[in-house]
């Protein structure tokens, strides 16, 4: 097993000299407590999936903060079943649809900083920046229906760059305390800003709605009318958002899914999300859903440019594909991109945004046959990029190589161990959305643009020792050409 870690410098050193000795489970100390990494392909599949009714939580988060205390990411048992079965449909294939556009009028900016660039000689530019400006606007549009302008994107960054302090007091000192002080790990300021974004938004709504003017198409909307469906309809929404997911499920793994937020037969929670439910689901979604995607179309693009031949493939694949429907890119033509897809599924086994996924034992629990008790309470850690780097599972794992993806190879993947979006009932919501919108900035730029190795691009890319659980980098300095 490699290193399970943000891989700086020294992490790597440690891995060379750990690899080997450690093996797929052992134990860790997360803070002042034992926790225990599971990197096991069966026990992943036995945690996530078939004994999901023990591990439906992950780590506590420390405040009763109206707002962020109501964060699908964050809410335990009967409460995150209430509302991931109310949310679940806000992502299915046809609301995606919807957004198609949203996506594709937010290329148009992104297309004029390259040209800009590709127009100068060693031309240069940071991806990192050229993205976050794109996935911001996307998701400023389809959460909060807003354009991302400069007071908007001051208030976004503050949400997912507040200083490390924060998250040290808020692993460190007891929720009583912090509440007596009001401490929140999420900036207020920003907190308040977003607040009355959507709540100007949803009283304006709501007025429209009533003289029946107006249909929005983004998930303010979608929240604001969603309500909790009968267990028939959960099921098939639940069913089309796994088949977005890379591995075919099978037909044990689909039931259970299912199960894990239909099996009550009596349900007496509230069936609509209330206001603080739809801002927080709001602000979760563009918390979340930002940097994820706009590091992903980063490290593809870094990944085309230091790879020229498979460049070359995407490219002629994109520009036929466009040219079969007079130019016109639309919805229906993304699927039929299966290169494209491969090297987006590469990109995520390379550098998986999210390092390490958790869930937290709700009582106590025997690993498989290996006599070892997860004790009731105990935080179990999936190692993603543990696995995704693991030689045995995918030879040669530094290499850059999407044909891994490609149909014939991709079928033979072990399963369990290629887990970008998670697994089981618990994985990521929001997997279609970010795969539409980093298949759309692609199909943009790269039928345009050619991108090569300039004088400051580093290799390998180096990463901030900061990242768990995300990968960060710092900035990624990117050569840009026109095609001839
Ligand atoms: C490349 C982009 C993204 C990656 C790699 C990613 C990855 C992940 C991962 C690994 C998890 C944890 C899954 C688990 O514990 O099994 C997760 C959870 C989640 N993601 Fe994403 N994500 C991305 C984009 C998005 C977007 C765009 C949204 C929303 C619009 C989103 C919403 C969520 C939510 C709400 C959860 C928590 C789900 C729950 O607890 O029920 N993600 N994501």
């Amino acid at each position: 097993m490699a290193y399970d870690s943000a891989p700086t410098q020294l992490t790597i050193w440690l891995a060379v000299i750990s690899a080997g000795l450690i093996g797929t489970i052992y134990l860790i100390y997360d803070g002042s407590k034992p926790g225990i990494i599971v990197g096991d392909p069966n026990l992943i599949k036995q945690i996530m999936v078939k004994d999901f009714h023990i591990f439906t939580n992950r780590r506590p988060v420390k405040t009763t903060h109206p707002i962020m205390s109501k964060f699908l990411s964050s809410l335990v048992g009967e409460e995150w079943k209430r509302v991931r079965s109310i949310v679940t449909p806000t992502f299915t294939s046809s609301k995606m649809k919807n957004l198609f556009h949203i996506m594709k009028n937010s290329s148009n900016d992104m297309l004029e900083k390259l040209g800009k660039v590709a127009a100068e000689e060693n031309g240069e530019i940071d991806l990192k920046k050229l993205y976050g400006g794109y996935t911001m606007n996307v998701i400023a549009k389809c959460a909060f229906a807003t354009e991302a302008d400069s007071e908007f994107e001051n208030n976004a960054t503050q949400l997912f760059t507040f200083p490390f302090w924060r998250k040290f007091l808020d692993y460190t000192v007891p929720m009583w305390w912090l509440d007596s002080i009001k401490f929140t790990v999420l900036p207020q300021g920003a907190m308040d800003f977003f607040r009355s974004i959507t709540v100007g938004l949803i009283n304006q709504r709501v007025r429209t709605n009533q003289q029946h003017t107006e249909h929005y198409h983004d998930f303010l909307e979608l929240l604001m009318n969603a309500k909790r469906l009968g267990s028939g309809e959960i099921s098939k929404s639940i069913k089309d958002i796994d088949d977005a997911s890379f591995r075919k499920e099978t037909d044990d793994e689909k039931t259970l899914n299912q199960n894990a937020l239909t099996d009550t037969t009596t349900y007496d929670g509230k069936k609509k999300l209330d206001e603080n439910e739809i801002l927080a689901q709001c602000v979760l979604f563009f918390s979340v859903g930002f940097e994820t995607s706009s590091q992903l179309l980063a490290y593809c693009t870094y990944c085309l440019a230091l790879n020229p031949d498979c460049q070359e493939t995407l490219h002629d694949e994109i520009v036929e594909t466009i040219n079969s429907n007079q130019g016109e890119l639309n919805y229906n033509m993304v699927p039929k991109m299966i290169y494209l897809d491969a090297i987006i599924s590469e990109t995520l086994r390379l550098y998986n945004p999210v390092l390490r996924m958790e869930r937290q034992a709700s009582e106590n629990y025997t690993l498989g046959s290996t006599g070892i008790t997860i004790e009731k309470g105990m935080i179990v850690g999936i190692p993603v990029w543990a696995l995704h780097h693991d030689p045995q599972y995918y030879p040669e794992p530094d290499l850059f190589k999407p044909e891994r993806f490609l149909a014939g190879n991709r079928e033979r993947l072990v399963p369990y161990t290629y887990l970008p979006f998670g697994t089981g009932p618990r994985n990521c919501i929001g997997a279609r959305f970010a795969l539409l919108e980093t298949k759309i900035a692609l199909i943009k730029v790269v039928s345009k643009y050619r991108f090569v190795e300039s004088k400051t691009t580093k290799i390998p890319l180096r990463f901030l020792p900061v990242g768990r659980p995300l990968l960060r980098c710092e900035h990624i300095a990117i050569g840009v050409k026109k095609w001839l």
